[in-house]
């Protein structure tokens, strides 16, 4: 945290035990530094006060802390709002996260982060969305430019999500990469902006949690995509694969759908060349994961084995316009080079299926790394070297499941460290 910058911290309701009361009005304080008693408690209490009257906001100085409401409060975001909270200092309006972007836009042309935390479901990536809203509808216009600008930085988010954001047991759309988005001024403008992803959760492209589900991107392409389209890559309903039927067995797509993802790509500049190679990499992905082996025994007593879905190699091997001799020997055995010679040893079922897996979570990842890339190439348009810049990081929360993984380890550690 960087002390003297605006912070935001969300929280779920009901945190914590609410021992102690102090005499809060039946609204609470708005401001917790103001507080005579100071400790966790009486915290509580007043947050839990202002929640009960729909006051999801409270500050404690120049942090502001959000109570996930679960349910919109109509008007409580709309330009009317935006416009009051434009030039006023922290404090001078009731809180809310206008008020966190008012004073980082501010406090220009020294840089600006805004640090989002809060566990998983918080509600950390909505206060991302309105903060950039909130930038986006009061920063007086540049012109054309900045305008298109400021809508492709906005499609950003829906697009990012499709890919990086699924259905867990804690958040029916939980993010699973942590994003760092800097926003470029110049002369009061919005010139430009730069998205950075961290950690996106490889693991779940190829095994989802009871009840959870893949990324949203393969539910809304096959629930998109026509007859005649779903021919053409091969692919079937969604129930039918592997790496999307292990979880959550509702396959259908609640979010942002097929359609209005390809709107976004459009906004973004993604060429209709690019949007048919994502298809066949997140098709070829579904290929890979319904290849299965049979266990083979070959000579001098080795173990080896073949695979039971040549067509399924052939279809990976057709979209990624790659051999499918080469890839069926990729899963199938491990090649070590040695001086001239190239050397073939065959893998056992376990070793097959983790080729198999790693080869698919490799391609997942590349189309991520290449989208955001893509997206940067579109948003981080002009010299930005001497732009001014607010940047606001959402980043996951602490996670404790039932069963932690490496995924655990490296989110906890982390948030570890920047809370140091
Ligand atoms: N300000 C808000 N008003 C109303 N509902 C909200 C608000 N913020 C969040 N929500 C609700 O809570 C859900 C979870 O929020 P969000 O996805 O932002 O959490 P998160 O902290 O980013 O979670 P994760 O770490 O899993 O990505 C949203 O889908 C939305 O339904």
């Amino acid at each position: 945290m960087i002390k003297g910058k605006p912070q935001t911290f969300a929280l779920q309701p009901g945190e914590g035990s609410l021992r102690a009361r102090q005499d809060l009005g039946s609204s609470g304080v708005e401001d917790m530094t103001m507080l005579d008693d100071l400790h966790e408690a009486s915290l509580l209490w007043n947050l839990r006060l202002r929640y009960d009257k729909g006051l999801i906001y409270t500050f404690a100085g120049s942090i502001l802390i959000a109570v996930n409401p679960y349910k919109m409060f109509p008007d409580a975001y709309g330009l009317e709002v935006a416009k009051q909270y434009a030039g006023r200092p922290l404090g001078a309006l009731p809180p809310h996260l206008f008020a966190i972007g008012a004073a980082a836009h501010a406090a220009l042309p020294s840089p600006q982060v805004v640090v989002i935390s809060g566990e998983s479901g918080s509600g950390k990536t909505e206060s991302t969305k309105l903060v950039m809203q909130y930038l986006a509808a009061v920063v007086p216009g540049g012109g054309s430019a900045s305008a298109v600008i400021t809508e492709q930085i906005l499609e950003a988010a829906p697009l990012l999500e499709a890919f990086g954001n699924a259905r867990t047991a804690r958040n029916d759309n939980s993010s699973r990469f942590g994003k760092y988005l800097e926003v470029y001024f110049k002369s009061g403008a919005i010139v430009g902006a730069k998205i950075t992803q961290y950690l996106l959760e490889k693991s779940r492209i190829v095994t989802q949690a009871p009840g959870e589900r893949n990324y949203h991107v393969f539910y809304e392409m096959l629930g998109g995509l026509s007859e005649a389209e779903r021919s053409k890559y091969g692919l079937l309903e969604a129930e039918k694969y592997f790496y999307l039927n292990q979880g959550a067995t509702d396959c259908a797509s609640g979010r942002v759908d097929w359609a209005s993802l390809q709107s976004a790509m459009q906004v973004l500049g993604v060429s209709e060349g690019e949007r048919e190679g994502i298809v066949r990499v997140l098709a070829a992905v579904l290929h890979l994961g319904n290849v299965y082996f049979h266990r083979r025994q070959l000579r001098h007593g080795q173990e080896g084995v073949e695979v039971g879905s040549d067509a399924e190699i052939k279809w990976a091997a057709h979209l990624l316009h790659i051999s499918d001799e080469g890839l069926h020997r990729a899963v199938t055995s491990r090649t070590t080079e040695a001086r001239a010679e190239r050397l073939h040893t065959p893998l056992g079922i376990d070793q097959a299926l983790d080729a198999r897996d790693a080869f698919a979570k490799a391609l997942y990842a590349g189309l991520f790394n290449w989208l955001v890339s893509r997206i940067n190439s579109i948003v981080q348009k002009g010299g930005t070297h001497d732009a001014h810049r607010i940047s606001i990081l959402d980043i996951f929360g602490f996670e404790d499941l039932a069963e932690n993984s490496f995924e655990q380890m490296c989110i906890n550690y982390a948030k570890e460290n920047l809370q140091l």
